[in-house]
């Protein structure tokens, strides 16, 4: 089938690539020249495991191909994705000026029926403005879908190559065929395609990340009880998991979620149910729950150093949000940076993926090492912040002889106890409190 993509951020250049590798040619959108010129000549913007080997083969085979020409992107396909950011605005809600801008600049050139489908992140009622912003300019045949997007970054190929499911908003039975068509590839047994009315697909995608979030901040919730009551999250999260109503995932607690979705689409379901004067309060607490563990690291940091920061110097494994990531959206480690910085101390970090983004952000603030050993030299202490896989087993001699004094904060749980305590680390970690670490209350 012939496909359009709108927008080549994370979802767009997954949403491609992997329409792409089916079979479909795909002709992707975008305003950014620099972007477009980049892909044209064969260069993955984005780390993402597995994109880059599909999305070389599917342009060397002319499956794929980039323009800045709406025109051109609007001619080439029968179903148009629009891919396209959804940020927050000042008040929380998702900023609907680029899905707007396209849909009215869609309308300007339609000359037969297409499908329209939202794969962006849209409030309630987007396909309705979607619909109205094409019909200003042009009164022909066409049909707007909700077909949000669940995959995560670190793993999005494959969750888009085998979805858990596909949501698909639209009472239309032309577009319900075209789409049930489009994505049997990627259906398996089991994993449903789920149709809806458009409405409910979009509720449909802030419930999901919203109950996430509630997940993981229930969980840094019990994790502070744990360490105020001696207890270890690890063995209660088993515990619990062990429970199919409640499930084994999600249940990790750290440093706060970051990302470019969670915080936002929290926000943005908050002021959608303010809007219909509905107060949604437990998604304020999660909100609210999140902040405060994104600092609750640096809290510790500073309890174990009585305040006195200035002049030590930290060293940071891990910038990324998640692992196997570049992506710095929102990111813990940032906040815990920021902390330490203002606070007199010094940092280096390394990340396998990350660094580049970092650096545009903080400059030279901040020392980048090469690997995660040089990251160490002359360190007061060492900073878990993403929990990349190279992370978990460490040559510990080799911690222990470049390291200054060896005190470790971890943010994600990385280690065992009593194996560090043996090594000689003073280790603290989220939920897990040492025998003769201080309780907090
Ligand atoms: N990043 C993720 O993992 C996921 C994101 N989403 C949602 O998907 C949407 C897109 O997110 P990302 O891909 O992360 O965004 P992004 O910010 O990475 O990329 C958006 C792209 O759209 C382009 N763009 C902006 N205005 C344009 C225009 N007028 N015409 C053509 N291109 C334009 C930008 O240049 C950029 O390349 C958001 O609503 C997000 O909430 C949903 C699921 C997962
Ligand atoms: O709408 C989106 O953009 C996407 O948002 C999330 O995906 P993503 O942000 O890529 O990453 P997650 O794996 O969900 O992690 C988000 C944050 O939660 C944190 N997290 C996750 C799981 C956990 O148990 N504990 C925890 O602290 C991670 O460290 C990370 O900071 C959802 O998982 C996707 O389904 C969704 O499509």
């Amino acid at each position: 089938m012939k496909i359009t993509v709108v927008g080549t951020g994370y979802v767009g250049l997954v949403t491609g690539t992997c329409l792409a590798e089916t079979g479909n040619h795909v002709c992707c959108v975008d305003i950014d020249q620099r972007k477009v010129e980049k892909l044209r000549n064969g260069i993955m913007p984005i780390y993402e495991p597995g994109l880059e080997k599909l999305f070389e083969r599917n342009l060397k085979e002319d499956r794929l191909s980039f323009t800045t020409s709406l025109q051109e992107g609007i001619d080439h396909g029968e179903i148009v994705f629009l891919a396209l950011p959804t940020p927050p605005g000042e008040d929380g809600s998702a900023d609907l000026k680029y899905v707007l801008g396209v849909a009215e600049n869609i309308g300007k050139i339609l000359t037969d029926y297409k499908v329209i489908i939202d794969k962006s992140t849209v409030p309630v009622g987007t396909a309705e403005k979607v619909q109205a912003a094409v019909a200003k300019n042009y009164d022909g045949e066409f049909d707007v879908v909700s077909n949000p997007e669940f995959l995560r970054e670190g793993v999005a190929v494959e969750d888009f190559m085998k979805p858990d499911r596909i949501v698909i908003g639209t009472t239309s039975e032309r577009a319900q065929k075209l789409l049930t068509e489009l994505y049997a590839p990627y259906v398996r047994q089991g994993n449903p395609i789920i149709f809806m009315d458009e409405r409910s697909a979009e509720l449909t995608k802030y419930a999901a990340n919203a109950f996430l979030a509630t997940k993981i901040s229930f969980m840094n919730e019990i994790a502070q009880l744990c360490e105020r009551l001696g207890a270890d999250v690890d063995m209660v999260r088993r515990g619990i998991g062990s429970d199919d109503r409640i499930g084994k995932r999600f249940l990790f607690p750290g440093i706060g979620y970051g990302g470019s979705c969670f915080p936002k689409d929290v926000q943005a379901l908050v002021f959608s149910a303010k809007e219909v004067s509905y107060e949604f309060q437990i998604l304020d607490a999660v909100t609210e729950v999140n902040k405060r563990q994104k600092v609750h690291l640096v809290n510790k940091i500073k309890r174990y150093y009585n305040n006195g920061l200035a002049g030590k110097h930290f060293a940071i494994w891990g910038l990324a949000f998640k692992p196997n990531t570049d992506d710095i959206r929102e990111a813990p480690a940032l906040e815990i940076i920021n902390a330490l910085l203002e606070a007199g101390a010094t940092v280096a970090a390394f990340d396998p993926e990350a660094m580049e983004n970092v650096k545009n952000i903080v400059g030279d603030k901040i020392v980048f090492a090469e690997t995660q050993y040089d990251c160490l030299q002359n360190a007061d202490a060492l900073i878990i912040a993403t929990e990349w896989n190279e992370f978990r087993t460490p040559d510990f001699d080799k911690i222990l002889e470049a390291m200054k004094d060896t005190v470790v904060f971890d943010g994600r749980n990385l280690f065992d106890i009593e194996q560090m305590e043996k090594k000689g680390f003073h280790y603290e970690s989220i939920g897990r409190p040492l025998v003769n670490q201080p309780k907090l209350v």
